[in-house]
């Protein structure tokens, strides 16, 4: 792979010598697209988040370059920040109002600001000089040197789109890059390890506006004109073709899928006009039956397709010494004394009562069980507890401070930890990437600092650290491994995993030992001893009688959302209620 990065590089700084300037301008439409399909890379490929809105951050940054320059006289340089600026607002303004709607809402609304940008800038002819444009922009020029030939931009345009490839890569390994890759397959499931959804997802859009206002600003000093119709809807869906086409979850994906549909769009122009008998916007017809096409053939783009044939290199263990021990938030619980208390606790959905009136506290140190038959409301009582569903009545106190009503990711951050029922791992990412996911709130780095590359001793550390975590539920081996090839059994212990790589306090198991062999039953409950042990407090939930009763300490027992029984396993097991409700046969 690097062999090949290093002969295209070499390829492209040699290009000017060897390819005649048409081909210069069209490579350097190729990085303005890429640098717009980038930021579509981490919006959508990453993230989840479709827009169809990338041409009109593009358009403000170009429109607010050239009104400055031509009209105020102020440099380039000058204007580049104050593009993205506009860029930026934009995207903060639009992203505000929309990303934490779930859906169509996102697209649609980039749809309906695309449109309207499109015919602010056509209409209000006064400052836009409307469809006719804005000419003369100057020259990007440094220390005297003007980059005024499209051989010299040229250098700046991919100079600003490999810079950009760079901060993506980066991006992507990060610890910011993981928590995005989980947004997109389940934010419930990011939110329980740390993640705050709605402030990320403005944050990628943001940075993706501010990527597009980036090719609008290089766009407009390369024509040194501009008009609205580089920044329409149709400029938008050519974007998200681009990367759709090249393979939406990868950058060189995105730089392949730029390169085919600029060079296409030329050859189009050319063709279709002698084809048809006349002019026309036919390009657009010519996109969508390449994209359905590549779709059909290359499902997921055609980098993805073609990487399968390319050496890959052999991941490597993590080294170090994993992340520094969480610092207790609040009071240190001595062993035996109450951690987690459940007062008064209920949940209503609609006219079900699915938890009613339940109290228990979990001690420091112990493995409590909570049992009970199909719908009782144990996951119910865990979604209470972790800030997924806030409470009808009553509170969730930890180490003495409320927490009910909190969200799951500052739920989590104050050191509860825990699994799901049915696995929410993320197929896609490999094992030990599901894992370091569990150290998100116990690590700093931001976006800048994860694009620019300064985490890289905190991510080596949070790689260990979940690397750690695998040795201990026994799955290091599979750690370089897509999570979406494990057994069931080892999805559970993967989701183990996360929540250790977190150095939870309190750790939540829902039916952990569901679908696991009576070999991996007998390892599961090794585990959890060996957790205990360490002074980490486990609430249990499990059908697995044998389990629950030879690992707790003691047992809550659930029906029909209330509490029928508490005690020690010996206890519960005797009580007539629980046996007629639940254990009935099976103890009688
Ligand atoms: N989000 C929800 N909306 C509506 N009803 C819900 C929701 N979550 C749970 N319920 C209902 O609440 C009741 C308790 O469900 P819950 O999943 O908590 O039970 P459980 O004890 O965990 O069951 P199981 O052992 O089958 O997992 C059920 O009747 C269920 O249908």
């Amino acid at each position: 792979m690097r062999p090949l990065l290093l002969v295209l590089l070499a390829l492209l700084l040699l290009a000017p010598l060897f390819l005649p300037p048409f081909y210069i301008t069209l490579l350097n439409f190729v990085a303005f697209g890429s640098l717009v399909a980038l930021g579509l890379y981490l919006l959508t490929g990453m993230a989840g988040m479709t827009s169809f809105g990338q041409a009109a951050f593009m358009g403000l940054a170009a429109y607010a370059t050239a009104l400055l320059t031509t009209k105020m006289g102020l440099s380039p340089w000058l204007t580049l920040p104050i593009g993205l600026l506009f860029a930026g607002v934009g995207a903060l303004v639009l992203g505000g109002l929309t990303v934490r709607l779930k859906g169509h809402y996102l697209p649609l609304s980039t749809i309906a600001w695309q449109m309207a940008l499109f015919i602010v800038l056509g209409s209000w002819t006064a400052l836009t000089g409307g469809h006719t444009g804005l000419p003369d922009l100057p020259a990007v020029s440094i220390m005297g040197f003007s980059f005024r030939t499209e051989d010299s931009f040229y250098y700046l345009s991919w100079a600003f789109a490999l810079l950009a490839a760079w901060g993506a890569a980066n991006l992507t390994g990060s610890r910011v890059g993981r928590a995005l890759r989980a947004l997109r397959g389940d934010a419930v499931a990011a939110a329980s390890f740390g993640v705050h959804p709605p402030s990320l997802k403005l944050q990628v859009f943001l940075l993706a506006a501010l990527l597009a206002g980036l090719a609008g600003w290089l766009y407009a000093h390369f024509l040194r004109f501009v008009n609205p119709s580089p920044f329409g809807l149709e400029a938008s869906i050519k974007y998200l073709i681009m990367a759709v086409v090249g393979g939406i979850g990868s950058i060189p994906g995105v730089f392949l899928g730029a390169s085919l549909i600029t060079g296409l769009e030329e050859w189009l122009k050319d063709i279709l006009p002698k084809v048809f008998g006349r002019t026309g916007n036919y390009e657009v017809i010519a996109y969508g039956l390449v994209l359905v096409v590549i779709l059909i053939l290359a499902p997921r783009g055609l980098w993805p397709f073609l990487e399968r044939y390319l050496p890959h290199p052999t991941p490597r263990r993590p080294q170090g010494m994993g992340l520094p021990a969480r610092q207790v938030q609040g009071l240190e619980v001595p062993k035996g004394e109450v951690i987690l208390e459940v007062e008064r606790l209920s949940k209503a959905f609609g006219g079900l009562l699915a938890v009613c009136d339940l109290s228990f506290q979990l001690r420091r140190g112990e493995v409590l069980g909570l049992i009970g038959p199909n719908g009782a409301g144990k996951s119910t009582c865990f979604n209470l507890i972790t800030g997924v569903h806030a409470p009808t009545k009553g509170q969730v106190r930890f180490k003495g401070q409320a927490i009910s009503g909190l969200a799951p990711f500052t739920v989590h951050e104050k050191g509860i930890g825990r699994t799901f029922q049915h696995p929410h791992l993320f197929p896609e990412m490999t094992v030990l990437e599901n894992a370091a996911l569990g150290t998100y709130a116990r690590t700093r780095a931001g976006m800048l600092s994860c694009l620019l590359g300064t985490n890289r001793r905190e991510e080596a550390a949070a790689l260990s650290e979940a690397y750690r975590a695998l040795e201990r539920v026994g799955l290091a081996e599979l750690a370089h491994h897509k999570a979406g090839g494990l057994a069931l059994g080892q999805q559970r212990l993967l989701e183990i995993a996360r929540a250790l790589a977190s150095s939870p306090e309190v750790l939540l198991l829902d039916e952990p030992a569901a679908g696991l062999r009576a070999a991996e039953k007998l390892e599961l409950a090794r585990l959890i001893r060996r957790l205990a042990a360490e002074g980490i407090t486990v609430l249990l939930v499990d059908h697995d009688m044998d389990l629950v009763m030879g690992l707790v300490d003691r047992v809550v027992v659930m029906h029909y959302g209330e509490k029928l029984a508490e005690g020690t396993p010996r206890e519960v097991q005797k009580n007539p209620k629980v046996i007629e409700a639940y254990l009935g046969q099976e103890v009688a």
